[in-house]
């Protein structure tokens, strides 16, 4: 039976070697986090990197609990098309990305009350372990109702191993990786990255 292949993103993402890999795998998103992180890039750095994203792929600025404005001035910097806001947030963050010109990923943790599962708005939502970037993984199939009818991705503790099942279990139209295609803490791995996408696409 043929599925319709999902959104892949990449997050993380430092080196122009990296960028270049997921690019050339397939990936459909590539995210620089613009917060504190092993993974931290700069937005002037972001934007060096955005350049070797081709058009049709998104470039997504990855935030935590910085404000509104100070999400917009980094995004802006960094020339990317996407803000991706984790942290508390409101239907009024997102509309105000919009109003900016940035599509909008809008993350929940897995745990969080119903009210944030509901639709605000956001391009995509991310439903993500209950510290993002951590590497760890969840029941992904406990979310399948709640997030049933969006267009959401699965994150946390992916890796080339079991995005297949996770993206199965949980229905998600889509997964997001960081920690999974590491060789070590905030170090992406190219061949991982290459595993991921490939595996993920059933390539
Ligand atoms: O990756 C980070 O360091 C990060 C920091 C702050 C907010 C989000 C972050 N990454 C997001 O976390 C998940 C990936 O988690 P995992 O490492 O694969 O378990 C994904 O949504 C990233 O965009």
């Amino acid at each position: 039976m043929s599925r319709v292949e999902p959104f892949v993103k990449v997050c993380g993402l430092s080196t122009a070697q990296d960028v270049q890999v997921a690019v050339e795998h397939g990936a459909d998103a590539i995210g620089f986090v613009l917060t504190a992180s092993a993974r931290e890039v700069s937005p002037q750095q972001a934007a060096r990197l955005a350049t070797l994203v081709p058009e049709g792929i998104a470039t997504v600025a990855v935030f935590h609990s910085e404000d509104l404005p100070t999400v917009l001035e980094r995004a802006s910097e960094a020339q990317v098309g996407w803000v991706q806001l984790h942290g508390q947030r409101s239907a009024e963050d997102v509309q105000a990305a919009h109003d900016a010109g940035f599509k909008v990923i809008r993350a929940v943790r897995r745990d969080a009350g119903p009210e944030q599962f509901a639709d605000w708005g956001e391009d995509l939502l991310l439903i993500d372990a209950s510290v993002p970037g951590s590497g760890e993984s969840w029941d992904y199939a406990a979310v399948r109702e709640l997030a049933s009818g969006r267009q959401w991705l699965v994150a946390g503790g992916l890796n080339p191993h079991n995005v297949v099942e996770a993206l199965d279990l949980s229905q998600a139209t889509g997964a997001d990786v960081s920690s999974g295609v590491e060789s070590s803490r905030g170090v992406k791995d190219p061949a991982l990255i290459a595993q991921f996408i490939d595996a993920a696409k059933g390539h």
